[in-house]
């Protein structure tokens, strides 16, 4: 499991340290590590003495740290070059590469083979329009890469991609979320020694093995009912395939099976790509979870359909996926039924979805949510969950899964390959297919759950965009391929 940290959190872990006279010290072992990793990666290019690296220097600590490293850089022999942005400039630092033997230009360097980006780090605030960086320069950023807000990866501005980001205490959300995951780069966290001062982490990711804990194998003893049986409610005589995309990655998924309701036309197609399926057209059976939802439609049939779901859930007490047309038919009458049987709820919406749902069911946070979505999706993500006392798993480049308590996990593994018609289909049959794992698993709670579907999906996409483009019927070979080389 990996945990980041808001720039805050960051800067109050520092600030004890501050206090006690270290701050020099803290950035010298920022500025330290973040030269190592720069002499590594010029070494895996060729000779590091004589090789010409330069930073964008700005006015607060980010540039200080910037100038620091490129004196230690300088003394290993590096053209050390600083290029400042603003009126302002780091006194100590700007001292210490003058020391060095380090210069000071007012452009980038024809011959820099490397850039470290020093303009702005956690203390950035509001939108930047970045200088030209010349093409082909391998780009470190410091910290952060200038333009990201450090609290939620939005970029209101310009940004410049890092080919790697070297960041200095603990790994910051804006690094795992959205537009400022995708302008990191790789991630290498410098450890300044704040441990002990920093608090409670902010959002999570799960490895590889967080995961595939979750998707665990059988035991010897297994019979078909101990590994979980999954109902689908999803698909229509309008849209069939739906039903076939959430049965195939739940049975790709590993379990003991998968139980069909819906209609003929569905049904047919469900039980020609996988005969093992049990179908029918009501939701009496041994389900011990359900997914309700793809290609339901928004008739009359579609809303009973939904609800003959919602009441065995609630009878049962089983828990339920709610994806795609039925987070347009769900109601808060469902949801506090639900709730009260103690059923696990997950909502899996697209950001469009979410803007929807939140106007119908939750309009005291209607206000401005279209914008929150895209510049804070673990907020949007969080607020509807604790609004609506359910797990919310909000799809996107990130994927942002909130418990109603505010324990958050995002998941990168996935690329935009993903962005093609059915993969959300395929996605609501994994978490359902996480959630009747009661028995089994590492990570007991609804939303590592959900975060697991997200990572097995988000991997099975990236492994199948390897092999070129595709549509979510592909999906499935490779999240069995993802379960099986473990
Ligand atoms: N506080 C500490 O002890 C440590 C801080 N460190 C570094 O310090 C950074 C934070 O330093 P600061 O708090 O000085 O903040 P920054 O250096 O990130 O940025 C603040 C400066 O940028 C300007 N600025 C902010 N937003 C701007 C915008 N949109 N356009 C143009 N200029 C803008 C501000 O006027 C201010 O001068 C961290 O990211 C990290 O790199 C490290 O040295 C580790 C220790
Ligand atoms: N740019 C992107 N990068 C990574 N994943 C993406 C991107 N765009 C969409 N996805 C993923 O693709 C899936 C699309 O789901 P959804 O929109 O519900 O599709 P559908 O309703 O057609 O099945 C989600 O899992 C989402 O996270």
């Amino acid at each position: 499991m990996i945990h980041a940290y808001t720039g805050a959190a960051v800067r109050a872990a520092e600030s004890p340290l501050l206090r006690a006279g270290q701050g020099a010290a803290l950035m010298r072992r920022a500025a330290w590590g973040l030269a190592r990793v720069v002499v590594r990666e010029l070494r895996s290019h060729g000779p590091v003495a004589g090789a010409t690296v330069t930073a964008l220097v700005g006015t607060g600590n980010n540039g200080g740290d910037a100038l620091w490293a490129l004196a230690f850089l300088r003394r290993r022999g590096v053209n050390a070059v600083a290029v400042p942005t603003g009126e302002r400039i780091h006194e100590a630092g700007l001292a210490a590469l003058r020391r060095a033997g380090g210069r000071v230009a007012d452009q980038i360097p024809v011959d820099a083979v490397m850039l470290i980006d020093g303009v702005l780090g956690t203390g950035a605030r509001g939108g930047w329009e970045p200088p030209l960086v010349p093409a082909g320069i391998t780009v470190v950023a410091c910290d952060l890469p200038s333009g990201v807000d450090a609290e939620t990866g939005h970029v209101a501005g310009g940004v410049i991609p890092a080919d790697l980001t070297v960041t200095f205490g603990a790994l910051k959300t804006g690094l795992v979320v959205g537009a400022g995951a995708q302008a990191a780069g790789r991630v290498e966290v410098v450890d300044i020694g704040l441990g002990t001062y920093l608090e409670e982490s902010d959002v999570s990711s799960l490895e590889r093995d967080d995961a595939l804990a979750v998707f665990a194998q059988p035991a010897w003893d297994d019979h078909k009912y101990s590994r979980g049986v999954l109902g689908v409610c999803a698909g229509s005589e309008q849209y069939p395939g739906a039903a076939v995309l959430v049965c195939s990655s739940a049975l790709a998924s590993g379990l003991g099976m998968v139980q069909y309701a819906g209609p003929r036309r569905a049904a047919d197609l469900v039980l020609t790509a996988h005969p093992e399926v049990v179908a029918g057209s009501g939701v009496e059976g041994k389900a011990q979870a359900w997914v309700a939802g793809p290609g339901l439609g928004s008739d009359d049939d579609a809303r009973s359909r939904l609800a003959a779901v919602v009441d065995a859930c609630v009878d049962g007490g089983l828990p339920l996926v709610l994806d795609a047309s039925a987070l347009g038919l769900v109601t808060l009458d469902h949801l506090s039924r639900l709730r009260s049987a103690g059923c696990e709820v997950v909502l899996t919406p697209h950001q469009g979805e979410l803007v929807k749902l939140v106007d119908r069911l939750a309009p005291h946070l209607a206000g401005g949510f279209a914008d929150l979505v895209k510049a804070d999706p673990v907020a949007a993500a969080r607020r509807t969950a604790g609004a609506l006392g359910v797990v919310v798993l909000l799809k996107g480049s990130t994927t942002v899964s909130a418990a109603p308590g505010g324990r958050t996990l995002v998941q990168n593994e996935g690329g935009p390959e993903l962005a093609t018609a059915g993969t959300g289909d395929c996605l609501a049959g994994l978490v359902g297919s996480t959630l009747v794992r009661t028995q089994h698993g590492g990570l007991s709670a609804t939303v590592e759950k959900a975060a697991a579907a997200a990572w097995l999906h988000g991997t099975a996409g990236s492994t199948t965009a390897s092999g070129g483009p595709f549509g979510a019927s592909s999906l499935a070979s490779a999240v069995r391929h993802a379960l099986t080389d473990r």
